[in-house]
């Protein structure tokens, strides 16, 4: 708390995110978006996206985003990372390969084993736009 100002460009280890603001008063701060991640980061456009308190942006996770600098006050957002075990059982994004399936009871379809891949630098990296 009180300390991210900013949130450097990623992608979501997820399917889909829900990102709603809840306020509360802030200044700036606003989203911005780029290409999905597998296109080379030279090559992304990003534009900004103006999120208005109360609202609500659905966006794919494994599209790039990230949210530029408050200039003051405090931002507030529910973030809900929304996984398709489907989808993650052909390949975990984090590391790029088809992870291995634990047995799971019951119906369940197999859960991944914890993935132990170095994350890559190249979703970490700061990439604001001008
Ligand atoms: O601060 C935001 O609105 C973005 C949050 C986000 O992208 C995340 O937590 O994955
Ligand atoms: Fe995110």
């Amino acid at each position: 708390m009180d300390e991210d100002r900013d949130l450097s460009y990623h992608y979501d280890n997820a399917e889909v995110t829900l990102n709603v603001s809840l306020g509360k008063d802030f200044t700036e701060g606003n989203l911005y978006f780029g290409d999905m991640r597998q296109v080379a980061l030279s090559e992304m456009q990003c534009w900004e996206v103006e999120h208005r308190v109360s609202e609500g942006l659905l966006h794919r996770g494994q599209q790039m985003h990230g949210a530029l600098p408050i200039s003051s006050g405090r931002r507030w957002n529910l973030i809900v990372w929304i996984r398709a075990s489907q989808e993650r059982n052909k390949l975990c994004l984090m590391c790029n390969r088809r992870p291995e399936l634990v047995e799971g009871g019951g119906s369940t379809d197999g859960f991944t084993k914890p993935c132990i891949a170095p994350l890559n630098a190249a979703c970490v990296t700061i990439n604001t736009p001008s």
